[in-house]
């Protein structure tokens, strides 16, 4: 049955169908057609237009708990790529209006014009309990009201343990970043001037992680995933970063071998989220697909030094299994959701790194101090 805050009586049908056989019946939104993926679920209340763009959404249909999505519209800022990269998108209720003062177009018409296969008027509430207490679940969204070709799509999909992901995202060619974060009144700057140079390994990165480094007076390289170590040390810089992506993270093979050769070299090396994984995982640990993941804007991860609680942004359906991590790294970083290993740091090599997203997009918050803290690396090795 139609759900009643379905957006609009007259949009056409849609049905999303998960491979244990539930279906839910909504109405289409964005581009007609037929999409799969894992099924997540997200918590935020607002950036719905930051994790479409997110690359390391690759694949996944994301669901969003926030019940009335699209009253701010879409705006030209805040995407964390060039382009859409969730598999799909499933919400409550589609906004009849949008209104905000940065706003140039509606979220229904951005996701018709980029190939979005959406799907509103969904119980949102019933499926994330589906996921939360089933685990996440592969699934399809179908236009029309035929509910077998949905089925049929939602278990053929592949799923993502050992999906090599971060090969499909990451950029084609190496080029240089300069933008720095937005704020009020003046938008985007552009840095004006650079002490250190990170070599970024892009296996998805996300905007504003670039913007947080040139905003700390860093000349970027932005590198292609499967760059060797010898490449990236070629160049000459005073760190590595290695970012944010999707897919599962031991199957990144050649990024494991390039992490763990440039933290041996002891050049100075920050991962965020897929590179943290690949941190870890360079390092001899182990990693584990998660029940349902993390994903959200308000993951409270304490730092076990200080006992500082920062909230964050989280994206993973992957997690560094702590148990597993060798006598050479100490685990810095918890979450207080449910214990998962948030961040850790090697104690013979200046290399750290973090699960969740500690930058707020777009603006220039570094919420648990990280990104203060590389720069901090990179001076005092650059000194010594
Ligand atoms: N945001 C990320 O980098 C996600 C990392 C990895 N793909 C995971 O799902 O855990």
């Amino acid at each position: 049955m139609k759900h009643p805050l379905s957006g609009s009586g007259t949009r056409p049908g849609a049905i999303l169908a998960l491979a244990d056989g539930t279906l839910f019946h909504g109405s289409a939104v964005g581009a007609p057609g037929q999409t799969s993926g894992e099924i997540v679920f997200n918590t935020a209340m607002t950036g719905y237009q930051e994790i479409l763009t997110d690359p390391s959404y690759a694949r996944q249909i994301v669901t969003l708990t926030y019940p009335h999505i699209g009253n701010t519209g879409v705006n030209t800022q805040d995407c964390e790529s060039a382009r859409v990269h969730v598999a799909g998108l499933v919400i409550r209720d589609l906004a009849l209006l949008a209104s905000n003062f940065r706003s140039s177009s509606s979220l229904s018409d951005y996701l018709a014009a980029h190939g979005v296969i959406a799907i509103a008027g969904i119980d949102t509430r019933k499926l994330t309990r589906l996921l939360r207490d089933g685990g996440a679940q592969h699934g399809a969204i179908v236009s029309g009201d035929d509910p077998q070709p949905a089925l049929a799509l939602a278990r053929a999909f592949d799923g993502m343990a050992g999906a090599d992901l971060a090969r499909l995202v990451t950029t084609e060619a190496a080029y240089e970043w300069d933008q720095t974060v937005w704020r009020a009144g003046s938008g985007f700057g552009r840095r004006p001037r650079a002490h250190l140079h990170v070599a970024a390994i892009d296996f998805g990165i996300k905007s504003n992680i670039l913007r947080m480094l040139a905003e700390r007076g860093c000349r970027i390289t932005v590198l292609p995933a499967t760059t060797s170590a010898a490449q990236v040390l070629a160049l000459g810089g005073d760190g590595v970063f290695l970012s944010n992506g999707p897919g599962d993270p031991a199957a990144c093979d050649y990024a494991i071998a390039a992490a763990r050769t440039l933290i041996d070299s002891g050049t100075p090396v920050f991962g965020i989220c897929l590179g943290h994984q690949i941190m870890a995982l360079a390092s001899g640990a182990r990693t584990v697909k998660m029940k349902f993941g993390h994903r959200g804007a308000n993951h409270p991860v304490q730092e076990l030094a200080s006992g500082k609680v920062a909230i964050t942004s989280q994206n993973h359906g992957f997690a560094v299994d702590a148990a597993s991590l060798p006598a050479n790294c100490r685990v810095t970083h918890v979450s207080l959701f449910d214990g998962t290993l948030q961040g850790f740091e090697r104690l013979d090599k200046p290399a750290f790194c973090f699960q969740g997203h500690p930058e707020a997009s777009p603006g220039p918050h570094d919420t648990a101090g990280l990104f203060d803290r590389f720069v901090t690396m990179m001076e005092d090795c650059k000194h010594a």
